[in-house]
């Protein structure tokens, strides 16, 4: 049995990961952290081989660099790694032959949503992104969002901008914010988990993807899968695409 300690145990999806480990035949659930607790104490303590992440994007690095100098691999899925952040964490993994597997989102279908926007904005270059969140979400946009336009810019160099430059009549942008020519729109409300938008419009069409995330139950098959198949594998693994 795969023994895994989840770290944010006490958050939304900190107990839905608890409860997932629990449930899974091939995994042991070795310990619970949260804020204030000694991580890397936990770790050695339980002999977790895994550590599950969903904590704070303020806490995203020190948090992985604990479990990896402390001899666990890292599924992540807290959100805020800047590229600095992943260059780092591929290095540092790879020098502890420790495996670090980040997923801005492990819903397949917000995985598929992302590939499909990628090649659909290759033949529709004018994107906008509209994520809506839940109102207690501590960043903004989404992490979804940021690895969506990333993969979009990636795949096609550069969206096309705006026909014109509209004149904003508030201080923040009611256009949403841009990655390059991309841009993005985040909406904070009760009722929602996650869901998000990719629409690119063209002379007289629209194609718009969505995908609804009602549950976080949603996330848990890819978190799971993550903890199966990252053992023995060194460095930086950036997206559940890759084991999929
Ligand atoms: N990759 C994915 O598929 C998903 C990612 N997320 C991300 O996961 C993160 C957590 O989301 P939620 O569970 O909704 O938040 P939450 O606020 O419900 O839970 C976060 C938990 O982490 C704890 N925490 C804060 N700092 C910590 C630290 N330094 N060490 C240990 N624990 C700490 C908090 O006390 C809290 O219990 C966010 O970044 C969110 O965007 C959320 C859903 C899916
Ligand atoms: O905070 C959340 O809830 C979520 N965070 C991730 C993100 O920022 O993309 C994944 C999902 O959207 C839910």
């Amino acid at each position: 049995m795969l023994k895994i300690l989840v770290n944010g145990a006490k958050g939304k999806m900190g107990q839905t990961v608890v409860a997932a480990v629990q449930a899974d035949a091939e995994l042991e659930l070795a310990g619970q952290t949260d804020a204030g607790d000694d991580l890397a104490a936990a770790i050695k303590k339980s002999g977790a081989q895994i550590v599950v992440d969903f904590t704070q994007p303020s806490a995203r690095l020190a948090n992985v660099r604990t479990i990896i100098s402390s001899g666990a691999d890292a599924v992540v899925g807290t959100t805020g790694f800047t590229e600095e952040d992943l260059k780092i964490i591929d290095a540092e993994s790879k020098k502890l032959k420790r495996a670090v597997l980040i997923a801005p989102n492990f819903a397949i279908g917000a995985v598929l949503m992302m590939q499909f926007a990628a090649q659909a904005a290759k033949y529709l270059p004018s994107v906008e992104i509209v994520e809506y969140h839940h109102d207690h979400k501590a960043d903004a946009p989404s992490g979804t969002a940021l690895k969506t336009a990333q993969l979009i810019n990636e795949a096609v160099g550069q969206t096309a901008p705006p026909a014109v430059e509209s004149k904003e009549f508030l201080p923040e942008r009611s256009q949403g914010a841009r990655l390059g020519n991309i841009r993005i729109h985040a909406v904070r409300l009760p009722g929602f988990v996650a869901t998000q938008e990719v629409m690119l419009g063209a002379l007289g069409q629209r194609l718009v993807l969505r995908h609804e995330t009602i549950n976080r139950e949603s996330f848990m098959p890819g978190v799971l899968l993550a903890c199966k198949k990252i053992g023995g594998k060194a460095g930086l693994i950036y997206g559940l695409e890759k084991i999929l």
